[in-house]
């Protein structure tokens, strides 16, 4: 009976075409969680935690409509999932009505990072600003104190800029230039060379990335006197596929030879060592247990067919985990007061504070790593380094914000043999 049923309100972005349709794998993932929460014993003794949700398609508007659904019928909710920025942003901007925390596990806008706009927000998934602090500290490792930006005009990258000049500005690291295109970024490269530009950093998607990619071939922006820093997330033979489809007019081989020597971050999504995660899994039984069941929904996981989200599937389950502890702490406190987490209202602020501050003191290892938020209940998570090293990416190193721990492994390279230089070198001749 529903007594001992907890109930959350899950939106996951699976149909559609725009933005991310990262529920495809992100929805199993949760499900693999509820299963495991709901086996443990000690975690929510005598009650179940269940999940009711429905598709965003990434589109704010579906994803309000999903969330009045999940509010206005029974059962009631103590607490929403969701995935992509925008519908995250809707979601969390309305919830605070309902005295409803709101966990997000795909949205990376720095946006969000906003308690007066979003103040019962929490996220696995870490905001884009995450790469910068790690973009900085290899600047001041290769001594490059002018730098130059190109980015697409998007909401994400733009605010990602704002705080990139920021702490570039903290660190006195010139910003020479920084050019932004809404799709065709002739002009703004053009002006990249204009103004001497050797370190750049590039933000943009990744249809756009191989369009710079192509210009900085013609233009001859590439090679040992440039250093470009990419996002680490787009799949990772991204220069070679798809040239033909988008009318890109550089060869498989330019590309190639425009991408060579290229750096990425990115957040680390899958914890790196084989240690247990409170799950009792490392993050690798986890990758085979959510293998097992993409293939029998279909995927041919084996040929390298995975779904969208498959890189933010730790998040997801994470997520889960996170809401069972919260709740494990709330209801020990409840009870206290002869109270269980049932007595929950949407008007009821003081449970609503409770759950608030268990999420809020969350800390444990899961299969992204350690789950810890922000203030501003954004993720707290490492960063990796790559390098395009003749074709392949190779891993350079991690980079630990918190502790401003940059773990370097020494692989690195530089096509002409030394680390470039950040400007033209004039020497005098005495
Ligand atoms: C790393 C990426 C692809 C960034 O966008 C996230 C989706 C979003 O922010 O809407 C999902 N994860």
């Amino acid at each position: 009976d529903d007594d001992n049923v907890l109930h959350i309100g899950g939106i996951f972005p699976i149909g559609g075409e725009g933005g991310w349709q990262g529920g495809q794998a992100c929805e199993p993932a949760a499900n693999l969680a509820l299963e495991d929460v709901n086996k443990r014993k000690d975690l929510l003794p005598g009650f179940t935690l269940k999940l009711h949700w429905n598709d965003s398609e990434c589109e704010p508007g579906l994803g309000a409509s999903v969330m009045y659904n999940l509010l206005y019928n029974k059962p009631q909710k103590l607490m929403l999932l969701a995935g992509c920025s925008t519908v995250c942003t809707t979601v969390a901007e309305a919830a605070k009505m309902w005295n409803l925390v709101v966990l997000c596990y795909g949205a990376s806008s720095p946006a969000l990072s906003d308690r007066n706009r979003f103040p019962t927000l929490f996220r696995t998934h870490p905001s884009a600003t995450v790469h910068n602090p790690t973009r900085i500290k290899l600047m001041e490792r290769f001594g490059w104190s002018r730098v130059a930006i190109l980015q697409q005009a998007e909401e994400v990258f733009i605010s990602t800029v704002e705080d990139l000049e920021a702490r570039c500005k903290d660190k006195g690291i010139e910003i020479v230039t920084r050019q932004s295109f809404l799709s065709d970024p002739s002009d703004a490269v053009r002006n990249l060379r204009r103004q001497d530009a050797r370190i750049i950093v590039g933000l943009f998607y990744v249809v756009a990335a191989r369009r710079v990619l192509c210009e900085m071939f013609r233009q001859e922006l590439y090679g040992k006197q440039y250093v470009w820093f990419f996002i680490g997330w787009y799949e990772d033979n991204w220069f070679e596929v798809n040239l033909e489809k988008e009318g890109i007019e550089c060869t498989k081989e330019e590309m190639r030879i425009a991408a060579e020597g290229h750096i990425t971050t990115e957040a680390l999504m899958w914890n790196q060592n084989n240690q247990r995660t409170i799950s009792g899994m490392t993050s690798e039984d986890f990758r085979e247990r959510l293998n097992d069941v993409l293939r029998k929904s279909g995927y041919d996981i084996d040929h390298l067919r995975y779904p969208e989200g498959y890189q933010e599937a730790p998040l997801a389950y994470d997520a889960v985990w996170s809401v069972a502890l919260a709740f494990n702490k709330t209801m020990s406190r409840l009870h206290r007061h002869g109270k269980t987490l049932k007595n929950f209202t949407y008007t009821d602020k003081e449970i609503a504070d409770d759950i608030y501050s268990a999420i809020n003191s969350t800390q444990f290892l899961g299969v992204s790593g350690i789950v810890a938020f922000s203030s501003q209940g954004d993720r707290i998570a490492l960063t990796q380094i790559e390098q395009v090293i003749d074709g392949k990416y190779v891993k350079l190193g991690y980079y630990d914000t918190q502790m401003d721990n940059l773990t370097w492994l020494d692989r690195e390279r530089w096509i002409g043999g030394k680390v470039p230089q950040d400007r033209t070198i004039v020497r005098r001749v005495l």
